[in-house]
């Protein structure tokens, strides 16, 4: 029946066609007389249809290879464009945007895109633009990315849960197999549906039905089934009037399933809202239903549904198909997979499950993406477009109603754009960018994917945790296979499996006074990092940072001369640590100290200040008693009873401060913040100090520094903590401060609890560590240059291995570096903006360290400041 109906077609389009041809005149002549693309022979009727083979991507890029980059073809009636060089595909997203910003109209999307009207479908023009604003702010802008940053987490987190119960124990040296393509689709389509309706319909905490999953898997499979058969009657109109193939019948099919199970989505929600039950955060249902209450005739139901299925469709798969890529590479290059691993163990550790916080700090990571996308762009030909005026790409001329095909995967393997551009190498993206065309994985111009930010995100979070909680292998010895199998975003051939085992680590003790690695302690770091140091916590402590350096920056333009030029001079070693200390008690008790503001008494001030100090001092001095238990019973030097009373004298302050807050909460008056034991001060202080010193010996640096700040932040405002992940250059100074002068050069000593290896060598139960993180950041065979501050020795990215370990590494690494680097930046940064700096005299600051824990300078930090003529506005609103 259907080979009866496929012949009947072929008669029909054969008599139209040639009718046609003897009634048109030839086409128009474009006024400049460029001439058209070179096109391969091509056959009467259907044109190039019988070269359209899968994957089509490969078959554009051998036909490239032999006609050109710029490529002219005739399916049916439909003339195609295909560009798969990195300058042609400029010039349709530069000068030739617009002309080239429609799309074709396709049978699928006249039924599954709602006449047209849905965001990817839409026609250029006021229609889509305003979609594309609503949608801009309602999903892909970055309050509401980060806004559905919970979902993404605890779906991730639900996925580990599961791997990590169903791991094998004894067998397989405790790996397990898994398939994953199912897994990364269950993942993203869940994301999707609860941002979308605020349901979930798989895993933990499902709360759609199992039926309502089950419909909606099986129409999402049809609705990648029918877009990927390419359907002839797009490219000979004629063919669509016998219904081609059924095809038509199955589209408004499956259009009726797909309307059922939106249109109960919807009336779920409208329900709730009706009835004040709606869901704590805005699902994209409820923003498209308060659009339709002001606005009903223009934000139909099909408007919201158009909306609903193109997030579905566009976000879901792509997202999925890369995430299963990304792993096979992995898994085929371990020496990536354990760089990347390395990369997380230091910027991460193993105490908490990495957050999408931590992505900006995880160069390796995103380039292992870029790599992926660069390879197997989920997107191979971008979209189709068509164009809507005559214009020339790459020198020839492309007539209006020109479908056009970007072979993004051709432009990514090009090479004479990219060294070695077969192979997996995320490096290659080392140092920044990619400048012009030669990477569009998302597309370019104005119909770019909106939704790359919120892939990105859903990417590194996935590939993130995966690597960070397990261990990953291939099933045999054999490499994955890296074919592509048809469909539209170029899903792998075979579906991804893969072993995984819960990944293991060294983890020592340290000695006494710290609580033992054990449940008390694993407790307290759990509530720490809650309480204390999540990046939820260390945001709202935000207010308090940057309230203490605007009341300094205010003091110092207060107590600025005019003689000298305008520069005073100012002891820094002091300002640094009263600083440090305020945040810490603010955030600890409320309670601050020094400066204006305070609510602290004097005398409380400086009793701390004592007790501080001598922490310090008796803490550095160390204690033979330690080494040779008998002294102890002696007395030895007296440092026992000098530890007993400070103990005394710190009990009866925090004490006070504890009892001072019990009450507060028991009337009613409790500050909103945890009390959590003192930590960072003087770590924070001291590396402010060197940092300071190292940029006034260093005066190049700092203008380098300044001109960033300028351009990024600029002069009308004062400096705030949310412009940091925007100022690498600052950061790398941090950084190279950190290596030069980390504030623990041993670390904090650990322990052995158990016999090792270490550097091959055996290690007894009981061997205190330490570990000279000072000499590792100054070896010549690790660093060029080792004793010079150099910030650029940063660009590109993070560090890899344990070469930077100012923060230690692994289980007992240091809790509070995301505060830290806060304070630090904000710090750094607020000072070079708003004030000149210059040493007190022609001499070097001294960079000696002197005695103590934290490596404090020997000598305290003095120098000559004056503010900047252009901040002076600013600075007298404070
Ligand atoms: C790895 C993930 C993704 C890749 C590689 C990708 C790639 C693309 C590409 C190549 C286009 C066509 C650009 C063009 O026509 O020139 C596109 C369009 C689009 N994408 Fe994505 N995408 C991804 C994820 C997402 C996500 C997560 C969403 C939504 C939540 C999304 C929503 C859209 C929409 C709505 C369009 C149509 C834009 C328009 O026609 O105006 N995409 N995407």
């Amino acid at each position: 029946m259907d080979d009866l109906l496929f012949y009947l077609a072929l008669l029909l389009t054969l008599t139209v066609l040639l009718l046609s041809r003897l009634i048109l005149s030839p086409p128009p002549k474009h006024p400049s007389n460029k001439s058209p693309p070179p096109s391969p022979p091509s056959l009467p009727l259907i044109g190039h249809l019988h070269l359209f083979k899968k994957p089509l991507h490969r078959t554009l890029s051998v036909l490239s290879l032999r006609y050109g980059p710029v490529l002219s073809l005739r399916v049916g009636s439909r003339p195609v464009l295909v560009v798969s060089s990195s300058s042609a595909a400029e010039d349709c997203f530069t000068k030739n945007d617009i002309a080239f910003a429609n799309r074709p109209r396709f049978l699928a999307g006249k039924i599954l895109g709602y006449d047209f009207t849905a965001p990817g479908w839409a026609p250029y023009g006021d229609h889509w633009r305003n979609l594309r604003r609503i949608t801009t702010v309602g999903v892909y802008s970055t309050a509401r990315v980060n806004s559905f940053s919970p979902i993404r987490s605890a779906e991730i987190r639900s996925i580990v849960k599961r791997f990590f119960a169903r791991r094998s124990s004894s067998i397989d040296g405790g790996f397990t197999k898994v398939e994953l393509k199912s897994v990364f689709f269950d993942l993203a389509f869940n994301v999707m549906m609860e941002m979308i309706s605020g349901k979930k319909y798989h895993g933990e905490g499902a709360t759609g039905s199992r039926e309502e999953a089950e419909e909606f898997r099986e129409i999402v499979e049809e609705t990648f089934r029918l877009a990927a058969a390419s359907n002839l009657g797009d490219f000979m109109p004629v063919l669509n009037l016998v219904g081609f193939l059924g095809l038509e019948k199955r589209l408004l099919r499956l259009r009726k399933r797909r309307d059922t199970f939106f249109e109960r989505l919807i009336e779920e929600i409208r329900l709730k809202r009706k009835t004040g039950e709606a869901e704590k955060r805005e699902t994209i249902i409820d923003v498209m239903l308060s659009l339709q209450e002001s606005d009903a005739e223009y934000y139909t139901d099909d408007i919201i549904k158009g909306v609903i299925s193109n997030l579905l469709s566009a976000g879901t798969d792509t997202t999925a198909v890369t995430t299963e890529w990304a792993l096979s590479h992995l898994l085929n290059n371990p020496e990536t997979l354990k760089k990347a691993r390395n990369e997380i163990d230091t910027v991460v550790g193993h105490d908490h499950m990495l957050e999408e916080s931590s992505l900006p700090n995880l160069p390796y990571l995103n380039d292992i993406i870029r790599e992926t996308l660069r390879l197997c762009p989920a997107g191979p030909l971008l979209v189709p477009h068509e164009s809507t005026e005559d214009g020339t790409v790459g020198g020839y001329y492309v007539p209006s109603g020109t479908m056009l095909l970007v072979n993004a995967w051709a432009i990514h393997r090009d090479s004479s754009l990219w060294e070695e551009p077969t192979k997996f190498k995320p490096e290659r993206f080392q140092g920044g960018g990619v400048e012009g065309y030669k990477m569009i994985p998302f597309g370019s111009g104005r119909r770019r994917c909106p939704g790359e930010g919120l892939a990105m995100r859903l990417l590194g979070l996935t590939l993130g945790t995966l690597i960070q909680c397990f261990e990953w292998k291939r099933i045999g010895e054999e490499e994955v296979d890296m074919m592509e199998g048809p469909g539209l975003t170029m899903p792998k051939d075979k579906p991804l499996e893969a072993i995984n085992s819960q990944s293991s680590a060294f983890c020592l003790r340290p000695p006494a006074s710290p609580p033992p690695y054990g449940d008390h302690w694993r407790n307290l770091r759990r509530i720490t990092t809650v309480g204390v140091y999540s990046t939820a916590r260390v945001n709202s402590f935000s207010p308090i940072r940057s309230a203490e350096i605007r009341s300094i920056v205010k003091c110092f333009f207060a107590g600025r001369s005019s003689i000298d030029g305008g520069f005073t001079k100012v002891e820094l070693k002091s300002v640094f640590f009263d600083l440090a200390f305020n945040v810490m008690m603010e955030m600890i008790s409320g309670k601050k100290y020094h400066g204006e503001g305070a609510t602290g008494s004097r005398e409380e001030a400086e009793e701390f200040r004592e007790i501080v100090e001598e922490s310090f001092q008796l803490a550095a001095a160390s204690n033979l008693g330690d080494f040779m238990p008998v002294l102890n019973w002696l007395g030895f030097l007296g440092l026992e009873k000098r530890l007993l009373r400070l103990r005394k004298r710190r009990d009866t302050f925090f004490e006070r401060l504890i009892e001072e807050i019990r009450l507060k909460r028991k009337t009613g008056e409790a500050e909103k913040r945890t009390l959590f034991a003192l930590a960072g001060t003087d770590t924070t202080a001291v590396t402010t100090e060197w940092a300071l010193s190292h940029l006034l010996n260093n005066p190049e640096t700092l203008k380098k520094a300044r001109n960033e700040i300028d351009t990024v932040v600029g002069h009308d405002h004062m400096f705030e903590e949310s412009s940091l992940p925007n100022l690498p250059y600052l950061n790398d100074i941090i950084s190279e401060t950190l290596r030069l002068c980390p504030a623990g050069p041993l670390l904090v000593p650990h322990k052995s609890t158990e016999d090792c290896m270490v550097g091959g060598y055996y290690v007894p139960s009981g061997t205190m560590l330490l570990v000279n993180a000072w000499a590792i950041h100054r070896d010549s065979s690790l660093w060029e240059e080792p004793t010079k501050f150099k910030p650029e020795r940063f660009q590109g990215g993070g560090v890899e291995g344990y070469k930077m370990i100012p923060f230690g590494s692994g289980r007992r690494r240091c809790a509070g570096e995301g505060l830290a680097m806060r304070l630090l930046g904000l710090t750094l940064g607020t000072l070079i903006q708003c004030f000149e700096w210059k040493r007190i005299g022609e001499e070097e600051v001294d960079m000696m360290e002197g005695p103590g824990l934290t490596m404090p300078k020997d000598k305290p930090l003095e120098a000559m400041y004056r503010p900047w003529p252009y901040m002076v506005d600013v600075l007298c609103q404070l």
